[in-house]
């Protein structure tokens, strides 16, 4: 795909007991190098496979997803788990949904960032003169029986296929939870006790006109401010990482999905793994659908790093902090780095 837009986020998580506090904006952009160019490489994506994980090599592959944290921010995942029919339907409704009449989807929008269910709509950013393509569905999701009757009903067969999807993806995420925490050398169910809800956004990026190009983006460079999200792309390139610098293509391989270190984890880990920064690029040939199931924890869980990964050599970066806590400061400055987790840094760090 040629180089062509940024866009960004207007990703931040609705969460928990946040409050829609007047913010601060930091420009996304131009603190980051320019990307025109993606350095094209799927050689260098990371590709873990699961299957090993339940036998005698599990120590193999847990050392490869914590290299892979500790080095890229991100990595795919094949043998994961999640049934081929299980993604197709969950793509197949995803469209069928977009492609209903405004009207429709329109009843899903609200302002209310606290809603259970929110539709978020494209829109042209007045100050950067830009136009952000993304439409999203964003909704809450665990457990499903809490949450299935918000969703919507036509097409009819999303509760169903979403419901499916979503189940399956909360399992994988506890596999991967307890791979992580194990390769930080912590006890299976370190993070996994943490956990609170969960939370899914399906993006629709239609394909856009050629003179539009230079001035639409797709979702701008950004963190997501989860322990781990779970993102799954249909067939069409568009995702970008900043990987030691560069930004870099991760084109959708088939069979996988692909997991983000998100700034939560890069807590808890005590700066071991880095948040990743992240982008998705829209195309004149064809819409594109991806899925982000955000990992987050309940919101009295303390977030700062264990005391088994704090030392002499590896002193506390960041304080103890709940989830509350971070929610609520991430509503006061909207920002695309990790500076979200500035205030909770150690005054030593
Ligand atoms: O569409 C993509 O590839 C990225 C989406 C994303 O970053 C998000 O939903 O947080
Ligand atoms: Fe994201």
């Amino acid at each position: 795909m040629s180089a062509t837009m940024l866009q960004v986020a207007d990703g931040l998580l609705a969460l928990p007991g946040a409050k829609h506090l007047p913010h601060t904006y930091k420009d996304p952009i131009s603190n980051l190098p320019t990307h025109p160019e993606a350095q094209v490489s799927d050689s260098s994506i990371p590709i873990i496979d699961l299957e090993a994980l339940h036998g005698p090599r599990r120590s193999d592959i847990v050392k490869q997803l914590g290299q892979a944290c500790q080095h890229k921010g991100f990595f795919a995942v094949k043998n994961h788990g999640i049934p081929r029919t299980t993604v197709s339907n969950i793509f197949d409704t995803t469209r069928e949904f977009f492609h209903l009449p405004k009207e429709e989807r329109m009843k899903f929008y609200t302002p209310d960032p606290n809603s259970d269910i929110r539709l978020m709509n494209a829109y042209k950013d007045e100050v950067a003169n830009v136009f952000v393509a993304r439409e999203s569905l964003k909704f809450h999701c665990h457990p499903v029986e809490n949450y299935v009757n918000k969703w919507p009903t036509n097409p009819p067969s999303f509760r169903k296929y979403a419901a499916e999807y979503l189940t399956n993806v909360r399992r994988l995420e506890i596999t991967l939870l307890g791979a992580i925490s194990e390769s930080l050398g912590l006890e299976r169910d370190y993070i996994e006790k943490k956990l609170g809800g969960h939370y899914v956004s399906l993006n629709y990026y239609g394909a856009c006109e050629q003179s539009d190009l230079e001035l639409t983006y797709g979702v701008r460079a950004h963190t997501d401010p989860t322990i781990i999200t779970i993102l799954l792309q249909d067939d069409v390139p568009g995702l970008q990482v900043l990987s030691e610098g560069k930004w870099m293509d991760v084109n959708p391989i088939p069979g996988t999905v692909v997991v983000h270190v998100g700034d939560l984890l890069q807590a808890i880990s005590n700066h071991r793994f880095k948040s990743l920064l992240h982008q998705a690029m829209v195309n004149c040939e064809k819409e594109r659908m991806s899925i982000a199931s955000y990992c987050y924890p309940s919101s009295d869980a303390m977030i700062g790093p264990p005391k088994k990964l704090i030392d002499n050599d590896h002193p506390a970066v960041y304080k103890d902090f709940t989830f509350k806590e971070f929610s609520e400061q991430m509503w006061k400055v909207i920002s695309f780095t990790d500076t979200r987790l500035d205030s909770f840094k150690c005054s030593t760090a």
